[in-house]
C-alpha cells in the first residue's frame, strides 16, 4: 500500500489516498502501522476519501485503532495533500469529517500549501453531547478525583471530540504518562477523553501539553488547542485570540464572539512517501 507521512505541529499521521487505495481493516492497520518500532511510526492513520457533500472526506484512527471524529492537525494535512497533489485545486476547501463539514482557507507559498486556517465550528458545552457525566452547571473549572488520589480542576469542551482542559502552574514539570491515562479513562468520560494540561502565560499566550485518547502524549492536538482556548476564555484566564504553544510548534486560535465559531490556524508539512506491506 502506498502511504504518505505528514505532520501538523509534530502531530504525525500516516495518510492513505482512499481515491486509489483500498484498506480492508483501517483500524487494525492503524495499530500495526503506528507502532514506532514495528511499524512506520505515527500518532495514527488518516484516510483521504471521496465525499458526496464536500471536496473530500477524512476518516481518522488513533494509534490504538479507535476512531476520532475530528482531527485539527490532520485536517490541515489533508488540505495540503489534496491541494499539492492536484486532487482538489481550490484554496477554499470543504472537508467532510465525522463531526460535520469544515471549511478551510489555504495559504499557498510557491505552489504548495504552507499553512491552513480552519473553521472548526462551535464548541459544544452540553455535558450529554461531549459526553461527560457532569451536570450542566458543573462544566467549568470543576474538581475531579482520580483513583490514584489526584485532584484536578477540569473544564470540559467538545470540538467534535471530547476534551478536558486542566490549568496548571508548570506544564513542563508534569509526568504525563503517569497522570494522563487515568484521566483519559476516568469513569466520568463514557467515551474516554483527550486531556489538555495548560498554563496561561499572558492574555494571548497559553502553553499546552496533551494526552490524547487512543494515542497517548502527542506533540500537539488541534482540536485540543481549540478546546484549551475556549476553556481559557470560559475561566477568564485569556482573551479570545490566543497562541497555543505546543511541544511541536504553535497554533493560533480565535473564538469569534459574533458567530461562536472557533478558528484554528497552523502549518501542515509533508515528511515522506512510502510503500508498506499490510
Ligand atoms: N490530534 C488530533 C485529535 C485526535 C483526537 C483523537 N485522539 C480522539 O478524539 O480520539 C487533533 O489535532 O485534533
Amino acid at each position: 500500500m502506498k502511504f504518505t507521512k505528514m505532520h501538523g505541529t509534530g502531530n504525525d499521521y500516516i495518510y492513505v489516498n482512499g481515491f486509489e487505495e483500498k484498506l480492508e481493516n483501517p483500524s487494525e492497520a492503524a495499530v500495526k502501522l503506528s507502532d514506532r518500532r514495528f511499524g512506520i511510526g505515527s500518532d495514527g492513520l488518516i484516510l483521504i476519501l471521496p465525499s458526496d457533500v464536500a471536496d473530500c472526506r477524512m476518516e481518522m484512527f488513533n494509534a490504538d485503532g479507535s476512531i476520532g471524529k475530528m482531527c485539527g492537525n490532520g485536517i490541515r494535512c489533508v488540505a495540503k495533500y489534496v491541494y499539492d497533489r492536484g486532487l482538489v485545486k481550490k484554496d477554499v476547501l470543504r472537508v467532510e469529517t465525522r463531526s460535520g463539514v469544515k471549511t478551510l482557507q489555504l495559504r499557498v507559498e510557491d505552489g504548495k500549501v504552507a499553512s491552513v486556517r480552519v473553521n472548526m465550528g462551535q464548541p459544544e458545552l452540553d455535558p450529554e453531547k461531549i459526553p461527560v457525566l457532569f451536570s450542566k452547571d458543573r462544566m467549568v473549572d470543576e474538581e475531579v478525583y482520580t483513583p490514584s488520589g489526584n485532584v484536578w480542576r477540569v473544564t470540559c469542551v467538545s470540538m467534535g471530540n471530547p476534551h478536558a482542559v486542566i490549568f496548571v502552574d508548570d506544564v513542563e514539570g508534569l509526568n504525563l504518562p503517569a497522570i494522563g491515562p487515568e484521566m483519559e479513562k476516568h469513569a466520568m468520560f463514557p467515551e474516554r477523553a483527550n486531556i489538555e494540561f495548560a498554563q496561561v502565560t499572558g492574555p494571548h499566550e497559553v502553553q499546552m501539553r496533551v494526552w490524547e485518547r487512543g494515542s497517548g502524549e502527542t506533540l500537539a492536538c488541534g482540536t485540543g488547542a481549540c478546546a484549551c482556548a475556549v476553556a481559557s476564555v470560559l475561566t477568564g484566564k485569556a482573551d479570545r485570540d490566543v497562541t497555543v504553544h505546543l511541544r511541536g510548534g504553535d497554533l493560533h486560535v480565535f473564538w469569534d464572539p459574533d458567530t461562536d465559531d472557533v478558528y484554528m490556524e497552523g502549518p501542515a508539512a509533508f515528511v515522506f512517501d512510502g510503500t508498506v506491506e499490510i
